[in-house]
């Protein structure tokens, strides 16, 4: 027989003859039926027919036995399906309530739980940055365990007082401590072992007794203690850390001359040009009554951008004893080798946490690894919020840490007035608010040109007003300061940045023109007046733009400092306060209305962070 008698058996047959491999056996294979010639299916046909009255019977039997092997198949099957359904539905079900669970603990979790354990995850990131210490050393692995040695010793009827005695001295002046074998407060600058010409001189500038900074703060400098100074603005800073770096200088001058190329001994970074300026004129009228009163005469070295160096030859001529510097200007001058910190055992920082968070870091980081032998290092401010304390104390060796009241806390004797002005009569109302005080009297606003407006619009109306921020050439700005310090000028227009730590005389009255976003900006800009003792008022304009969150931070510090504070800052709720949440300061910026997730000033670093990157990133593209 032929296939096209067959049809599809062409097709069949050649599988067959193919007899394939098992491992080739296609899935067809297994339904392959061997192929019957229509003659016999027909004989088989009727045989079947023929047999089916004897095999009747049986086949019925085989038949009922097939399908009751049919229906228990299926119960089986039936009962194999349920049973994978319920197991599945029971997985589903336990998933189920683990969520369930899950999202009723999350709900019985309050929000300011919630937002602690935010907080913690951003406080680690923050814990993970480097030391503050030079390269090589980080490299190297230096590490030094005890302080710097000196000869200094309080005279001995301090030592011999108890420890009970210094506790209720320090308790006297509101003075908190913390470190190891801490040096005694002394109340008198002779008792300090200051020489009498220089305290002679400090007497006739009504520096009398020391302020509870220098109380504590000079005897650990003076005993070579690493240390971390906080005081409220106005307090008397730049003199305890400037004493210790004269007085150091002194016994080294004394023990060898000094001559050109060596030193110097000391340096002193600051965070702004004018504030450098204000600490080497300090250091100067200080080392000055020093020389004349007999003392060997020291050399202090101005090293800040926007001077030339060549007006100060004649001090790079001579043996240097002290620097007062700017970042930028003392790293170029190192790397030029005009002179090199190869004898530097004292470093300061003026603002310190300002130079560390505020994008010194490195550059303090890279100032520290000129130094060739181990240092003291002194690190001042008015704020220092606890993140940036706990970063400087790993970095110092055992240091002492002097706080004189809440860090980032107002100086008590300002008085502050918070006043709702709306945006558009704020020129007309500061006209009436400068009738308050006489002047001298301080505007601040954080925008360069409201800082021009504000001015123009003071000499269109008659007031004799300078102008000082970041625009402004160095001669321009001092200018501004030199004319406002002598009293010619009775208004000075200032960005925040431009007169941080700037200490005038007498200021009556701060005004602040727009509410900075931090608050300890804003600490720091009232903090103008009200100083050495005397007494001063700030007056500070807010309205619908001002952030709630910096109002809630300027509600509590008036809360703090026994202030009045407006009926219209006391109807802001503290969100924090409704979910049930701790209501401590933002450790990063000290604000008392915020927690670290939300706070400005972190936002604000990360943001400058993320666009020092990206300029990185782009200057390595090329
Ligand atoms: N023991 C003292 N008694 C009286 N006046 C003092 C004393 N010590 C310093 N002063 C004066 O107090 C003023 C403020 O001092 P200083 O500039 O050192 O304050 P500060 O704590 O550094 O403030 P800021 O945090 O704003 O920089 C200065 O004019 C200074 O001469």
């Amino acid at each position: 027989m032929s296939d096209a008698e067959n049809g599809t058996a062409g097709y069949k047959r050649r599988r067959v003859q193919r007899s394939p491999s098992p491992e080739y056996k296609l899935d067809d294979d297994d339904n392959y039926e061997p192929y019957i010639p229509v003659a016999q299916r027909r004989q088989a046909k009727l045989a079947k027919l023929t047999s089916w009255g004897a095999n009747a019977d049986k086949d019925r039997e085989r038949q009922q036995r097939e399908e009751e092997q049919e229906r228990e198949d299926e119960e089986r099957e039936e009962e194999r399906r349920r049973e994978k359904e319920r197991r599945e539905r029971t997985l589903l079900m336990e998933a189920q309530e683990v969520h369930d669970k899950k999202a009723a603990e999350d709900a019985k979790k309050t929000e300011a739980e919630k937002a602690e354990e935010q907080d913690a995850e951003i406080l680690a990131a923050i814990a993970s940055r480097r030391k503050l210490a030079s390269d090589l050393e980080l490299a190297k692995g230096v590490q030094y365990v005890e302080p710097l040695k000196t000869t200094w010793r309080p005279p001995r009827f301090i030592r011999e007082r108890t420890e009970e005695q210094h506790r209720r001295l320090r308790e006297k002046y509101h003075i908190i401590v913390e470190g190891e074998d801490i040096p005694p407060p002394i109340e008198n600058f002779t008792d300090m072992k200051v020489p009498e010409p220089l305290v002679k001189f400090l007497k006739s500038k009504r520096i009398t007794k020391p302020t509870p900074i220098q109380l504590q703060g000079i005897p650990t400098a003076f005993a070579g203690r690493d240390m971390i100074g906080i005081a409220f603005t106005g307090s008397g800073k730049t003199l305890a850390f400037c004493l210790p770096i004269i007085m150091f200088a002194l016994e080294e001058e004394s023990k060898m001359p000094f001559t050109r190329g060596e030193g110097p001994v000391g340096v002193i970074i600051c965070p702004s040009r004018e504030l450098a300026t204000q600490t080497y004129e300090n250091v100067l009228t200080w080392t000055d009554a020093l020389a004349k009163g007999g003392y060997p005469h020291l050399n202090t070295l101005l090293c800040i951008g926007g001077i030339s160096m060549g007006d100060q030859s004649h001090v790079l001529g001579k043996g240097l004893h002290i620097v007062v510097a700017t970042p930028g200007r003392l790293i170029d001058m190192l790397e030029k080798k005009r002179f090199t910190f190869d004898q530097c055992k004292y470093l300061c920082m003026d603002e310190a946490d300002r130079m560390i968070d505020l994008g010194f870091e490195e550059d303090v980081r890279n100032i520290m690894s000129f130094f060739k032998h181990q240092r003291q290092t002194l690190l001042f401010s008015a704020t220092m919020p606890r993140k940036i304390q706990d970063f400087a104390q790993q970095s110092l060796v055992k240091p002492v840490l002097v706080n004189v009241g809440r860090a980032g806390a107002a100086n008590l004797d300002v008085l502050q007035v918070v006043e709702y002005v709306k945006q558009e009569a704020k020129m007309v109302y500061l006209l009436e608010c400068l009738q308050k005080t006489p002047p001298p009297v301080i505007i601040f606003s954080d925008n360069k040109n409201e800082v021009d407006d504000i001015q123009e619009y003071l000499l269109l109306k008659g007031v004799e007003a300078v102008a000082i921020h970041g625009s402004k050439t160095q001669e321009e700005r001092q200018y501004a300061i030199k004319s406002f310090k002598s009293g010619a000028k009775d208004v000075m227009v200032a960005s925040g940045v431009a007169s941080k730590g700037l200490d005038f005389n007498d200021i009556q009255h701060v005004i602040i023109f727009s509410m900075p976003k931090e608050i300890e900006d804003y600490v720091h800009q009232i903090g103008r007046t009200g100083r050495s003792g005397k007494t001063g008022i700030a007056t500070t304009f807010v309205n619908m733009s001002t952030p709630e969150q910096t109002l809630l931070d300027l509600k509590y510090l008036l809360m703090e400092a026994g202030q009045k504070v407006p009926p219209f800052l006391q109807s802001i709720e503290d969100p924090r306060a409704a979910q049930g949440g701790s209501l401590t300061g933002c450790p990063v910026c000290g604000g008392l209305g915020h927690g670290i997730s939300n706070c400005p000033k972190l936002e604000d670093t990360q943001r400058r962070q993320m666009a020092s990157h990206r300029i990185s990133d782009d200057k390595g593209g090329y």
